[in-house]
């Protein structure tokens, strides 16, 4: 008798149709916010050097803006820029109330210091979520802007309906910008924060074993790779139906034609044929990421209009504060 066994193939997440639905969504709102009157969100993205995938980051992303009905401006700087220039041309920014939203692509050149950077980034323009006190925030759970990423892995397992409460998953990458705060959006806790994933979460990284990586990863429902190993996950380390979530995206140039290709972490062909759902790269995490530039814009757009009163109820605050500095100086 021939036993044939039926290979049950992991449905693929079309990272790229689920982005294009979520800008169709923010359309929607941002034409209706333009309609009450507020004028268009606006991102400005700092962009130093020529890096061909900074560049071309850059540009999805400025494509993505004007789909979705937001103002968006790339300031090309030149590689040679000084961290103290860098710092003048964010702080006119962060003062600028025509910008909601501020970009600088990383990385910047090894002669400026990232940190200070994203820390000079107002915490209410900061549409990545890099400043320190937003990546506090973060982690206490508090409302903050939240990073593009991580957020995009968030909603394609939202929006594919993948359960993730009680659930084991897998972090493989410890990157500040990725897979440390993807750790932190999983195992969120849901009575803090409605966004929260409620999952049980191991975060791997470079000294993990090989072994205990596979161990790890066996056990897991839902597995986020973001280490730019091409191939570290493969078919024997999944747990049949689980959801693997490929952020990696390395540049494999192909000698022979001198062709780019992108490849992610996981060996595709092979872990399909075990997991219940799996993003392809390109047109997994990557658009998703752009798509929640775009939210992060909009949600900025919206806190700093609150903030800014009319005019003539600024001009009140003003003369009552003034009248409260004069009492004030009487006392003295
Ligand atoms: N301040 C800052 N914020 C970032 O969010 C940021 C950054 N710096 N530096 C670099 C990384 C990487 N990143 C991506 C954006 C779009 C795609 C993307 O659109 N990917 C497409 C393919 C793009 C291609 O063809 O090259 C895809 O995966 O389908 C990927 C990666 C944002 N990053």
């Amino acid at each position: 008798m021939i036993i044939t066994k039926r290979i049950q193939m992991a449905k693929i997440i079309d990272g790229t149709q689920i982005a294009n639905d979520i800008r169709n969504e923010l359309k929607v709102k941002i034409d209706k916010w333009i309609q009450e009157g507020h004028r268009p969100p606006q991102l400005t993205a700092v962009l130093i050097g020529s890096d061909p995938a900074s560049c071309t980051y850059v540009k999805n992303k400025m494509k993505a803006a004007v789909e979705v009905g937001i103002n968006s401006i790339t300031k090309n700087l030149s590689p040679d820029i000084t961290e103290e220039e860098l710092l003048q041309v964010i702080d006119d920014l962060n003062n600028d109330d025509s910008v909601d939203g501020i970009l600088v692509q990383l990385p910047v050149p090894g002669h400026i210091n990232e940190r200070r950077i994203c820390n000079s980034v107002s915490c209410d323009k900061d549409v990545d979520g890099f400043n320190e006190k937003n990546v506090g925030r973060l982690c206490l759970d508090m409302n903050t802007l939240v990073p593009c990423t991580p957020l995009g892995v968030q909603e394609l397992i939202r929006r594919v309906g993948v359960d993730t409460f009680g659930k084991n998953a897998v972090v493989v990458g410890r990157s500040k910008n990725v897979g440390m705060p993807i750790a932190m959006l999983l195992h969120a806790d849901g009575r803090n924060d409605t966004c929260a994933m409620d999952a049980t979460v191991t975060i791997c990284h470079r000294f993990t074993p090989p072994e205990e990586l596979k161990r790890y990863c066996k056990l897991a429902d839902i597995i986020v790779t973001a280490t730019g190993v091409p191939g570290l996950i493969k078919a024997d380390m999944i747990k049949p139906g689980a959801c693997v979530i490929d952020v990696g995206l390395t540049r494999i140039v192909n000698e022979a034609t001198g062709k780019a290709k992108l490849v992610g972490d996981v060996d595709f062909e092979g872990v399909r044929q075990v997991a219940g759902h799996i993003t392809p790269v390109p047109g997994g995490v990557g658009p998703m990421t752009v798509t929640m530039l775009m939210k992060n814009t909009f949600i900025a757009s919206k806190n700093l209009a609150k903030k800014s009163l009319p005019k003539n109820e600024v001009e009140k605050v003003r003369q009552g504060t003034e009248q409260g500095n004069q009492n004030k100086n009487k006392k003295n």
